[in-house]
């Protein structure tokens, strides 16, 4: 069967988190980075398009969304999803509200679901009000964003400058009451303009009852949480047939490479604990790049067991990075560490790594972009929002997790190993 589900994600990592939790229901998922330059041909019933828009220019970020959107069109898809940051990562001009009033134009539905939340990561949503973890969005970490500070905690207010049509809110006590509850209310907030409705969630429960009362409605928006009881609907209501066979992740070499161009507080806590074990790491200095090239790098990385899964990492605390910026720059330190560590992937798929864990959002462009990996198979989950992908690159089969910033465990890049060998 074609394409039932199509989704459009704004950023690589983010477009794993959705395949993953779509894939938990044990179908088969096909994540394409970016939008294919040829027509749809054996699609799988749900296809993730990953893009790399959260930040671009607004006209850009809806130019390559619908065009998305026009290749999952032509590929029979009849359900769709935007899927944005579950800590709605966007700027006051967007992309989130423009873009999804573009997918409604497109799609010529006139409301949708706005539902960030996901609550195994700690994000929740009440009263219109996202949470991390214990904290308003307003004081979390979140607040000093390097590009998307997020200084309000209020979906609605952070919405309404984004879109033309009405801001409402379904709140938890209306999610509590049930499905035919959140219908309802839905129905009555139905007008004359394009209607963006924010869902309260706090738990898993709630999202399976949000899901089950919108699964029908042409286009959801949210995080990937909301979307991932989606699949089980489908198949329940028969509008996606049994056949839709789970994936079968395929075997690979256990050799392999950790590459972390991710500065987050996770990010650095799942470096340190790595080197704390005694794994084989290289710490890429972005001031001594600038001067002297990967090539230090490259030796080191030549004279490494690749059966140890070694790590080359830039991750730094916040000073550091702040120091190397203010002499090279934001745009010159990130683009040249993600240069380096995509360099460096190339390089170890040559030693014969087959397995490449990458932490990150703009590093993970870097890499897949450099591996030539345009299409990935969605396989087993590492960590929520984490999955291992498969595809092949340089004729050779790999395996691929690409880490969020945020997500996984400490002992993250050990795990990914475990799930594969185990
Ligand atoms: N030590 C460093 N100094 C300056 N910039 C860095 C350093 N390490 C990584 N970077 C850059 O910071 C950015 C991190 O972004 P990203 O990979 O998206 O991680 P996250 O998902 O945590 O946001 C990348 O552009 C990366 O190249
Ligand atoms: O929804 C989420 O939190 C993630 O899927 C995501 O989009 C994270 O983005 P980065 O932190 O930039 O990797």
């Amino acid at each position: 069967m074609g394409t039932y589900f199509g989704a459009i994600a704004d950023d690589f990592t983010g477009a794993t988190d959705l395949a993953g939790l779509l894939a938990r229901s044990g179908v088969h998922v096909s994540l394409r980075i970016g939008t294919p330059e040829t027509p749809p041909v054996e699609t799988a019933a749900f296809e993730v398009i990953a893009l790399k828009s959260r930040t671009a220019p607004v006209a850009e970020a809806v130019a390559e969304t619908t065009k998305a959107l026009g290749w999952l069109q032509a590929a029979g898809a009849q359900r769709f999803f935007w899927k944005y940051c579950s800590t709605f990562d966007s700027t006051a001009e967007g992309n989130i509200g423009p873009v999804a009033e573009a997918l409604m134009a497109q799609i010529g539905t006139d409301q949708t679901i706005y539902c960030p939340a996901f609550p195994e990561n700690g994000r929740s949503i009440f009263m219109g009000n996202l949470f991390v973890g214990q904290q308003p969005l307003s004081e979390s970490p979140l607040k000093d964003h390097p590009l998307t500070p997020m200084r309000d905690s209020n979906l609605m207010r952070l919405l309404a400058p984004q879109v033309t049509g009405r801001v409402d809110l379904v709140d938890r006590l209306t999610v509590a009451v049930g499905a035919d509850a959140i219908r309802e209310a839905l129905a009555g907030l139905r007008g004359e303009s394009l209607s963006h409705v924010i869902v309260d969630a706090v738990a898993n429960e709630d999202l399976f009852t949000i899901a089950e009362a919108c699964a029908g409605m042409p286009l959801l928006t949210g995080g990937s949480a909301i979307a991932m009881p989606l699949p089980l609907l489908y198949l329940r209501s028969g509008v996606l047939s049994g056949d839709n066979k789970s994936y079968q992740a395929p075997d690979t070499d256990p050799r392999a490479i950790v590459l972390s161009g991710s500065c987050s507080a996770m990010t650095n806590a799942q470096v340190a604990h790595y080197k704390a074990q005694g794994r084989a790491a290289y710490q890429l200095d972005p001031l001594i790049l600038a001067k002297e090239g990967p090539g230090a790098a490259m030796s080191w990385l030549a004279g490494q067991d690749l059966a140890k899964s070694p790590l080359i990492y830039a991750t730094a605390k916040p000073e550091s990075v702040k120091a190397a910026q203010d002499i090279l720059g934001v745009d010159q330190a990130g683009e040249m560490i993600e240069q380096t560590l995509a360099a460096c992937a190339i390089e170890a798929r040559n030693l014969g790594a087959r397995r490449f864990i990458v932490a990150g959002g703009e590093t993970s462009g870097a890499v897949t972009k450099a591996l030539g990996a345009d299409q990935l198979d969605v396989g087993p989950e590492i960590a929520p929002g984490v999955p291992w992908c498969f595809c092949h690159s340089g004729g050779h089969q790999i395996a691929i997790t690409l880490k969020s910033g945020n997500f996984g465990q400490e002992d993250f890049f050990t795990e990914a190993q475990a799930k594969l060998t185990a």
